[in-house]
């Protein structure tokens, strides 16, 4: 089980006590998001004062540089614009004020024009004809240069825009990232294009601003027509034509009507609803900045968009993955293409590769592989799932992969062990998109949606990994959406999205999934149809922890399915309580083997013996060695719990270390950041606690520290998995103190070995000193409360209590503490420490 102790003050229990934090950390959240908005809307409101002004001089947005409003603007309109970012908004964001404006002057945008700004007649544009000289001078030389065709690489694989917008129902408003962010880099756009522009759109009007002189002069390449018919087009197909187009030297000003963006995001908006829309709410926001300094990778013919780098966060990150749902076509339309012919195709495809055969001579030739000589167009499934697999690289079956597909394809009930990193994911998600392909086939009900497969992760953290890896595999099974359904957002949001965008399969950690099952019956209903479900670290959901969720969560799904347990840890008593969402004659997969090492063999692992005084100074010293000789060094440090962890980064923070945390005191939109940020980078170091420990694949690890003793065996194994994944290589540090040698029982059987204590010289042990006493003295009290809690839960440690409370103190004085902190009388006494000697009660 996690860590952490089992009693807390005011004599609540862990769950209420885990609660009431998150409650906590999401009004902090709030309260920061609030300012953040303020800041993001001023910023825009003035940049957009300046972009009118006759005659101004460029807005201070223009100059560039770290603190300029312009990159502050793009900071926030990344954390702001990027899809799923219009759960940041609410009702109680004010619109970008501006005064009602009768219909007969909304037709006059020209009133309002900058100085120098030109008028263009849509309709001449859109005839082909050429555009009368405007009045009062001027020509239309840049007009001449507009070509007259759409570039279809701006749109979909459907010829739909790929606008990647996204509708708030509530507020009425849409926002939008530009279109040349979606348009490919083969269209031969420049570089240029990616100037400040924003875009805007209530559910009358679409506006745009953005600089199209230079584009134009440049390439020909009919930007600025399309910028409004994209603007018009987007979201239904429906044409709409723009009111007006005008132009200056800096931007390009669009209006366009009446269709929004949203509505393939609002399934069911009608046009009543934008009858009765107040106008005010027609300029609700403007948002969307991108400079050419920090994107001119994508400019690149080949490189994958910003857009797209945003979007996948999962092991599969690099590959394209499904962003919305287009109409649901039936299983039997799909199934009517010339399915032989596709298989052959692919086969085709795939023996033309080279990664085949050198991947696998890659990994031959390391003495371990992890691959196998099986490819997934051979394992019967889905010609559309192998296809986004191809495109995703994944051509040969990992071990695990072949051994568990066949069964779990049969229909089967399966427990699955397997090494860390080996592919267990995709191993599990095959079979749910199979199961859900079936489904559909049979299922003619349209009016309930049912969720067809259910996979269960312990952590925040890994659901969202597996939610992304399961779009890349949907990728082209148009009628199939996923959703994720994890703790710290907002529970009203979540039921808006699965009830507007329904899903056939659904990620979820258990104690939110409990929420949504008793708080909303037709939630309840949907899940009546489920076909499968799948529990991801199912060792840990089995634990004492979860168990009692799991077991009700099971209550609430149909007898009549099929389960999957994976984890590459199965201790017996784990393997005994799966009867109870296992059928008597499942199958367990064992890729391990009995008796063979449960970590992977290329992880070098070590455990030091250093008084816990010294554990932070060690920290250090390793981290510094590992630095020195690691070009691209990546490192997670896992601490026993939040607090000890905060401490720790704290003060590696101010050691001048590129360091950043993840633990369960942080907002969700936080971790889930950082957690994006570790998993795309190098030359970084993660501080974490237990969340951070299963399942989650960060990339190229190149070292772990255990800073502290695991709460068991399992837990080791999983925290040393994070490195050495795919088969590749890594180290593993394990750092105890003298009385914690114990665990070492525990791990007697894996290929750990201790190594020589490094000397700590007295100049960098100073360094340390200093940078622990800066640390606030209510994080180091929470650190001591935190540390005497988790230690208190492990028994081979409790036992004494007495030893416990010493120790305590001399950790302590070990994070600056002359006195340990005082407990609350309820604590100490749940946690059998009253009357303890050097255990101080608070009176
Ligand atoms: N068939 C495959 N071909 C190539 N790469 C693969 C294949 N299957 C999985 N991978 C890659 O292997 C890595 C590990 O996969 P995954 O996270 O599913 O491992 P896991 O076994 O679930 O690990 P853990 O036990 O830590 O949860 C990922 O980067 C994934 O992209």
């Amino acid at each position: 089980m996690g860590g952490g102790p089992r009693t807390f003050p005011g004599g609540l229990s862990k769950w209420q006590h885990k609660r009431m934090h998150e409650k906590l950390a999401r009004g902090k959240e709030r309260g920061l998001l609030r300012h953040e908005k303020q800041l993001y809307l001023a910023r825009l409101r003035s940049e957009i004062r300046a972009s009118h002004l006759p005659g101004a001089p460029a807005s201070p947005a223009d100059h560039a540089g770290p603190t300029s409003s312009r990159a502050h603007i793009r900071a926030l309109a990344d954390r702001f614009l990027r899809p799923g970012a219009e759960d940041l908004w609410n009702d109680d964001d004010g619109p970008l004020r501006r005064a009602r404006l009768p219909p007969h002057q909304q037709q006059q945008p020209a009133r309002s024009l900058p100085s120098g700004a030109r008028m263009v007649d849509w309709k001449q544009v859109e005839s082909g004809e050429k555009p009368k000289p405007p009045r009062g001078g001027g020509d239309w030389k840049d007009w001449e240069e507009l070509d007259s065709g759409e570039p279809t690489a701006g749109r979909g694989a459907g010829n739909e825009p790929r606008l990647p917008a996204a509708f708030n129902q509530r507020r009425g408003y849409g926002t939008a990232a530009p279109w040349w962010w979606q348009w490919s880099p083969g269209s031969g756009t420049p570089s240029q294009r990616k100037e400040a522009s924003f875009g805007f759109f209530g559910p009358k009007r679409c506006y745009s601003v953005m600089p199209p002189c230079s584009p134009c002069r440049e390439s020909g390449a009919a930007l600025m027509p399309l910028v409004a018919r994209q603007l018009a087009e987007a979201g239904n197909g429906r044409k709409a034509t723009p009111l007006a187009l005008f132009y200056t030297q800096e931007r390009l000003y669009s209006v366009a009507a009446p269709r929004r963006f949203g509505q393939k995001w609002r399934p069911d908006s009608s046009d009543e609803d934008e009858e009765v829309m107040p106008a005010a709410r027609d300029l609700r926001l403007a948002k969307f900045v991108a400079s050419r300094e920090d994107e001119s990778e994508d400019d690149e013919p080949g490189e994958t968009s910003a857009i797209r780098r945003k979007w996948s966060t999962a092991a599969l990150r690099n590959c394209d993955m499904k962003r919305d749902r287009r109409p649901l076509k039936s299983y039997e339309e799909e199934s009517d293409d010339d399915i032989t012919g596709r298989i052959q195709e692919l086969r085709e495809e795939i023996r033309n590769r080279e990664v085949l055969g050198a991947e696998r001579r890659r990994y031959e030739s390391r003495g371990e592989s992890v691959f196998t000589n099986k490819r997934f167009d051979e394992c019967g499934i889905s010609p559309l799932t192998v296809k986004a697999l191809t495109d995703a690289g994944y051509i040969q079956t990992t071990v695990v992969q072949e051994a568990a597909l066949p069964v779990c394809l049969e229909g089967k009930d399966v427990l699955v062990k397997a090494k860390t990193g080996t592919g267990k994911s995709v191993a599990f998600l095959l079979p749910a998109i199979e199961s859900v392909l079936n489904a559909m086939k049979s299922h003619t009900n349209h009016r309930v949606s049912p969720i067809f497969a259910l996979v269960l992760c312990p952590t925040r953290e890994l659901a969202v990994q597996v939610t992304a890896e399961a779009n890349v595999l949907v990728k082209y099974h148009h009628g199939v959406g996923v959703q994720s359904l994890i703790g710290g957002t907002r529970f009203k949001l979540d039921q808006r999205r699965l009830e507007s965008d329904p899903c056939q399969i659904l990620v979820a950690t258990p104690g939110r999934l409990l929420d949504h099952i008793e708080n909303r019956s037709s939630f309840s209903v949907r899940l009546m149809g489920l076909k499968l479900l799948v529990l991801d670290e199912a060792d840990h959901l089995l634990d004492l922890g979860f168990r009692k969720d799991i077991e009700k969560i099971a209550d609430s799904l149909p007898r009549q399915r099929q389960t999957l347990l994976f984890s590459a840890t199965v201790p017996k008593e784990v393997r005994r309580v799966s009867q109870m969402v296992l059928n008597k004659d499942h199958v367990f997969v064992d890729t391990v083997g009995l008796g063979a090492v449960e970590t992977p063999t290329k992880v070098q692992q070590q455990y030091l013996v250093v008084p816990h005084e010294l554990h932070f100074h060690m920290v250090h010293r390793l981290l510094r060695e590992h630095i020195d000789q690691e070009v691209d060094y990546k490192v997670i440090v896992f601490c026993t719990t939040a607090m000890v962890t905060e401490f720790m980064y704290i003060m590696l923070r101010d050691l001048k270390l590129n360091v950043r945390e993840i633990h369960s005191r942080k907002p969700q939109l936080y971790r889930t950041r950082i957690s994006e940020e570790f998993r795309d980078s190098n030359r970084l170091i993660l501080v974490t606690s237990d969340v951070s420990t299963r399942g989650v694949n960060y990339p190229d690890v190149t070292l772990v520290i255990q800073a502290g003793v695991p709460p068991g065996r399992e837990h080791y194994i999983h925290r040393l998995g994070r490195t050495g994944r795919e088969g590749k290589s890594g180290k593993g540090i394990l750092l105890i103190a003298p009385w914690e040698e114990y665990f070492l029982k525990e791990i007697h059987d894996l290929p750990i070995q201790k190594a020589p204590v490094p000397q700590i010289d007295q100049e960098m042990k100073q360094k340390v000193d200093d940078s622990i006493r800066i640390v606030d003295m209510s994080i180091k009290e929470a650190a001591y409360h935190a540390w005497l809690g988790y230690y208190n839960s492990i028994a081979d440690i409790s036992r004494d209590k007495v030893m416990l409370a010493d120790l305590a103190s001399r950790f302590g004085v070990s994070i600056g503490m002359e006195k340990p902190p005082m407990l609350f009388r309820k604590t100490a006494l749940k946690m059998g420490l009253k009357g303890v000697p050097g255990i101080r009660i608070r009176k």
